[in-house]
């Protein structure tokens, strides 16, 4: 039994008479969830990302994501057949866009290993808003591939990419993703990237305090002035199987404060509502912000926590649904678009939108306000699986 399985599944059966009910919500007349676009959740919330895993495979052992004592040769991935298909997939997004959902992102794993990749993305380029616009539609890889598909992902529809990179130095590199993979090799994929036009490029480094922190200027020196938005990453508690130690997080303003100290920084306006990362950008001699040289963001998920406006809704590999990266427990949409006499698409979209408005999941916060080291209890989903 893998730590996955023990994620809580509930069944959502019980929709042709419409009764399924999540305990604690308040309840919008039917005509307010159904294709509205106006789905708020417990908190005031709507829902406007939504992050879909496409394999829980990956081809890197970051130590703070899928250790290599866990993942290892005997780990149980999940078999084909409980994919979610590219069909499915575009099928349970098309609910979602109904809904409100103005970005897709595609991750995992990673997602650049599932097969024809650019095939899920052109369905997915093809969808609209109610309003007649085209998705915000990216992808998260840790660019071992990139060089290779950067080409083929644009052509197929992809807007953007966000490429993972812990720091320039290659022997800490090849340490960090544990499977000796070259920094330079990622370097070529997001050169790549950059040429096909798969723009605006950002880069996420997680920052682990004794492993890492000493790559964050010459990270920040290397991708100021690109046009590549570089941000850092707050080492997270989740999943339960990368050893997670408050000591090795350094806070997102130790980040700002020693890149300041040689770069200065101006802090700028969130460019979204909702929006995971803090925005700083360099300054000029006058102290003012100039966007030749660009910014960086800072992701300050446990020390700052921003539940708040939290606007995403996760689906992960095997089609459950996700409120919370941090969360428990999923809601089987799989079973609902493959048990026989499957439900409709409005079945689907009354579904969703019941379970987003019972959602009041503010993990972050909640683990804020206690003691640094404590655990929270249950047990989380790993990032491989829920996507990052
Ligand atoms: N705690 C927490 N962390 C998150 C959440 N969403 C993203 N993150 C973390 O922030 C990182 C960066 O997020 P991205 O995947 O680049 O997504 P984004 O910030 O929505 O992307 P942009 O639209 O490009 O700004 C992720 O890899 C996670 O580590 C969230 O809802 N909660
Ligand atoms: C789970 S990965 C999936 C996509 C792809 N494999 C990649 O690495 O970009 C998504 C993001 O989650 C981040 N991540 C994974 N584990 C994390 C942790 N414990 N704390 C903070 N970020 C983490 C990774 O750095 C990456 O940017
Ligand atoms: S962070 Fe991405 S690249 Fe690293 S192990 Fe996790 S899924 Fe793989
Ligand atoms: S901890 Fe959960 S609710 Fe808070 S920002 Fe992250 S995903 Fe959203």
């Amino acid at each position: 039994m893998t730590d996955r399985d023990t994620a809580r599944i509930v069944p959502l059966l019980d929709l042709r008479t419409s009764t399924l009910r999540i305990p604690g919500a308040t309840y919008l007349p039917e005509s307010r969830i159904t294709g509205s676009g106006r789905l708020i959740d417990t908190l005031g919330r709507p829902l406007r990302d939504l992050r879909i895993s496409v394999t829980d495979r990956c081809n890197f052992r970051c130590n703070y994501c899928m250790p290599k004592e866990i993942f290892d040769k005997d780990y149980a991935y999940l078999p084909h057949k409980a994919l979610l298909s590219f069909e499915e997939i575009t099928r349970i997004a098309k609910v979602f866009v109904a809904h409100g959902v103005q970005k897709i992102r595609l991750t995992g794993g990673e997602p650049l290993l599932r097969k024809n990749i650019e095939r899920l993305i052109e369905q997915l380029a093809a969808l609209r808003t109610p309003q007649g616009q085209a998705l915000d539609i990216t992808l998260t890889t840790n660019g071992s591939l990139l060089a290779r598909k950067a080409r083929d992902l644009k052509a197929a529809g992809l807007q953007r990419v966000t490429v993972s990179l812990d720091g320039l130095d290659d022997a800490v590199f090849r340490r960090m993703n544990d499977v000796d993979f070259p920094v330079a090799d990622v370097l070529a994929g997001i050169e790549a990237a950059q040429e096909a036009g798969l723009g605006p490029i950002k880069i996420n480094m997680v920052v682990k305090r004794g492993t890492n922190e000493h790559e964050i200027l010459p990270m920040a020196r290397h991708f100021m002035g690109s046009g590549i938005v570089l941000r850092f990453i707050e080492y997270m508690d989740v999943g339960a199987t990368n050893g997670w130690r408050m000591n090795e997080v350094l806070a997102s303003s130790e980040v700002v404060k020693l890149i300041h100290a040689e770069l200065p920084l101006v802090q700028l306006e969130p460019s979204n509502p909702g929006e995971t990362a803090a925005r700083w950008g360099y300054a000029n001699a006058s102290g003012q912000y100039d966007k030749e040289l660009g910014e960086i963001g800072v992701i300050s998920s446990v020390t700052q926590a921003f539940c708040s406006e939290c606007n995403r809704a996760r689906l992960s590999t095997e089609g459950k649904l996700f409120l919370c990266l941090f969360a428990s427990q999923g809601y089987d949409l799989r079973s609902l678009i493959r048990q026989e006499g499957a439900a409709s698409d409005a079945d689907l979209a009354s579904a969703i939108g019941h379970i987003w408005q019972g959602r009041g999941d503010r993990y972050s916060e909640l683990r804020s306000a206690l003691a640094p080291d404590a655990g929270t209890g249950g047990h989380r989903v790993e990032m491989s699986y829920i996507g990052g």
